[in-house]
């Protein structure tokens, strides 16, 4: 479980980013976080792995209280949330085992982390992530090899290496195509399921957050305008997340998005 207690931010810049976030997210619960450029949403993911300090309130993972803890403290803490970014973040040097055991840096003791020895555990754990990313073919693929869906895969695969209680996911989608878009949400949002995970996902393509998420948080000028459930996301609620638009539009002709895909028998395999 996750719980923000009135959590603000306001940069050097003077710029309010975020106003008094209150939620939790309990097991296992995929959120959408959606809301127009500059209101507050990588401000509000930072602020949960303290990438970015936040100015008052308070975030607890499970019995810890993220913003009480010292540098050292927060290290271990860290462990504990896996990342998915919109670039990947992958070694471009590195073989994509190599990428995906680099989830379990840290949690080694300094030695071991420079001599990269990972333990039988960590590398079965690795090969079963790959299988179920559908990339265990390409195990010895140097990361730079890859297309952009296949990286994103393999950026799951080292998140939930790490074993996380939570995931933070920006923008997963950003780079890549519809078709392969989906298929990185569906993978997501099955690994959450799968592992009772909880998930916060910045993500601007409303249909694909109203499709694979279990709720949705709609942020304005860094002020939660919005958070309920997807099929709550009416034309009214978007206007007042994004302002004034033709909502029939984003929808298709039916007036409808599909909403609320079902993981479960989804086929994991299909290759991006
Ligand atoms: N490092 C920073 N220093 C000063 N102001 C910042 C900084 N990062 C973000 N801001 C400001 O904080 C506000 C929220 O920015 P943030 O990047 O969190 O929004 P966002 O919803 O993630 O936007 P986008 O969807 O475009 O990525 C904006 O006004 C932005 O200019």
């Amino acid at each position: 479980m996750l719980k923000l207690d009135k959590v603000s931010k306001t940069y050097k810049t003077g710029d309010k980013a975020l106003h008094n976030a209150c939620f939790e997210v309990p097991s296992g619960q995929v959120v959408g976080l959606i809301g127009p450029s500059g209101a507050g949403k990588s401000t509000l993911i930072r602020c949960i792995n303290r990438l970015v300090e936040p100015s008052s309130g308070s975030i607890t993972l499970g019995d810890t209280e993220l913003t009480g803890l010292s540098r050292r403290e927060l290290r271990r803490a860290r462990r504990r949330i896996g990342m998915i970014f919109q670039e990947y973040a992958l070694v471009e040097r590195l073989t994509v085992m190599e990428n995906v055991l680099s989830g379990r840096l840290g949690y080694m003791p300094a030695w071991r982390s420079y001599f990269r020895k990972f333990t039988g555990d960590d590398i079965a754990l690795a090969f079963s992530l790959l299988d179920n990313v559908g990339l265990a073919d390409h195990h010895n693929k140097r990361a730079d090899a890859l297309s952009g869906g296949q990286r994103q895969r393999v950026g799951i695969a080292r998140a939930l290496e790490q074993n996380p209680e939570l995931l933070l996911v920006d923008e997963p989608t950003a780079s890549l195509d519809p078709k392969t878009s989906r298929q990185i949400m569906r993978l997501i949002r099955s690994a959450c399921q799968e592992r009772n995970l909880p998930a916060i996902i910045n993500i601007h393509d409303v249909l694909l957050a109203q499709q694979f998420s279990d709720r949705i948080i709609g942020l304005r000028a860094g002020e939660i305008v919005f958070d309920g459930p997807p099929d709550a996301l009416t034309d009214d609620v978007l206007t007042t997340i994004y302002g004034d638009e033709d909502w029939t539009q984003l929808r298709g002709e039916n007036g409808s998005g599909d909403q609320g895909e079902d993981a479960s028998g989804v086929d994991l395999m299909e290759s991006a």
